[in-house]
């Protein structure tokens, strides 16, 4: 990265009108990884979220041989596969987000072996792989690992010929489902994958695999059986919005005092989320494609714990640790899933939030006035967090190392300044 992100939001004014909901870089991720299994046709995805993970995407497809075009204006990407070539996701692409490590059953299938010299995404404490190497390796994959004298970890993964086995995920692991399935998809026989991830991406991808021609059956259900298939062709999906992206957009509304239309954003996608979130004194009213939200009354605390789909997701728990800064007495927090997602609390803190965590729970003691500060994006969501927070701050709040709020979200200064927000971004 040549240059630095930077957000400044001065906040105070209440946000009005209307949004749109960006397409789901959770589900466009593994679409692109699902669309390199395509040996003939192109793949088109439509609703694509122009962000910074999407284009790194886009370089690695092109780094293992595909050609792929990304339509930023159209926002609708064209993927040919059949010229893939290189079984090496480098380091300087791989490492920069989490989704390279969805390119895997692409290039074991095609290629008969994958060579991942770097595994990005956000640092949240430890990320383990485990589920999928030893789903990999029980279709019959060999796995090994060479590090190199300045510490750095290159994976080797072969497959000459992957077969359906019984697989399982020790907790459902959201791309952990998604690669064991697109290993199993063209792998041969029958593969039955036990507590499958729930989440609503999973499903669209296994909607888009199917238009592939994969079978795969039992999707939401937590058991997935696979029948694998000889071939897969490129087919046309529209990726699914995205309920990150739409649950920031109602607590923009909610820390704000606003109301908001959010165009393509589904309530039933925010799952738990949308109950705590009315719970805490959100209105929704859901018409058609456009959800509606408005907060007009004191914002009450709430006790969260962070859970796989249908649970509260735990990319909601920062963002929601910005609003329940704000709500009439203490928060209680407790993240499940990972066990470095804090660094938010001492960025409040900044900003005159008063947090106390333990391990991996928080106590948020509200209400506290914010006020403008210099903070830091630890990572994605603890940016999202820090743009809510600077928009019901006093004064002017600076958010560095942004770029991690660009891998996930699309245009967020424009749509913020569309409702009335006095929000820039820089490159510095
Ligand atoms: C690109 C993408 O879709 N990212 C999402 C995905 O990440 P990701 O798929 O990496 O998250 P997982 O569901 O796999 O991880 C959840 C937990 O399971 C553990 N685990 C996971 C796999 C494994 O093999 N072994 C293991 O122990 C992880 O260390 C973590 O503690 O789901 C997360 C949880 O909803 C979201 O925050 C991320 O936005
Ligand atoms: C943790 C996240 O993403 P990734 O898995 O891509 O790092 C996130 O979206 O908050």
């Amino acid at each position: 990265m040549a240059h630095d992100v930077r957000y400044r939001v001065r906040g105070g004014g209440q946000l009005h009108g209307t949004v749109f909901i960006q397409g789901a870089k959770n589900a466009v991720l593994p679409m692109i990884g699902a669309s390199l299994m395509a040996s003939k046709g192109r793949t088109v995805l439509r609703n694509v979220p122009i962000i910074e993970d999407v284009r790194r995407a886009v370089e690695l497809a092109r780094a293992v041989g595909a050609k792929a075009e990304l339509h930023e204006a159209e926002r609708t990407l064209v993927i040919d596969a059949s010229t893939l070539n290189s079984p090496v996701l480098p380091a300087e692409i791989a490492a920069r987000f989490r989704g390279s490590f969805l390119f895997v059953p692409a290039l074991l299938h095609r290629l008969g072996e994958a060579v991942i010299e770097g595994v990005g995404g956000c640092n949240l404490g430890s990320r383990n792989l485990d589920f999928h190497y030893n789903g990999f390796k029980r279709m019959g994959a060999t796995v090994t690992e060479q590090v190199a004298d300045n510490g750095d970890g290159t994976i080797h993964i072969k497959a000459g010929d992957l077969r359906g086995a019984t697989l399982y995920c020790d907790t459902p692991s959201h791309t952990g489902t998604e690669n064991l399935i697109m290993a199993a998809a063209m792998a041969r026989g029958t593969t039955l994958i036990k507590n499958a991830a729930l989440e609503p991406e999973v499903l669209d991808n296994i909607a888009i695999l199917r238009a592939m021609g994969a079978e795969i059956r039992g999707g939401g259900t937590g058991f997935i059986t696979v029948e694998g298939v000889g071939e897969l062709s490129g087919v046309e999906h529209t990726v699914m919005p995205d309920r990150i992206d739409a649950g920031v957009f109602v607590m923009a509304a909610a820390i704000t005092g606003g109301d908001l239309s959010l165009v393509g954003a589904n309530l039933e996608h925010l799952g738990v989320a949308g109950d705590k979130l009315e719970q805490m004194g959100v209105e929704f009213h859901q018409q058609g494609a456009v959800l509606q939200v408005r907060r007009d009354r004191a914002l009450r605390p709430i006790n969260i714990i962070t859970d796989e789909y249908p649970g509260f997701a735990t990319d909601l728990q920062s963002p929601i640790m910005a609003l329940s800064c704000l709500a009439d007495g203490p928060s209680y927090i407790y993240e499940r899933i990972f066990d470095g997602r804090f660094k938010l609390a001492g960025e409040l803190g900044r900003m005159g939030a008063d947090i106390e965590v333990d391990g991996n729970r928080a106590k948020v003691n509200g209400p506290s006035r914010l006020r403008g500060a210099t903070v830091e994006a630890h990572d994605l969501r603890c940016g999202s967090a820090l743009v809510l927070a600077g928009l019901a701050a006093e004064g002017e709040t600076t958010i560095t190392s942004a770029y991690y709020l660009d891998r996930g979200h699309a245009h967020t200064a424009e749509r913020l300044r569309g409702l009335g927000a006095d929000i820039v971004r820089e490159e510095v």
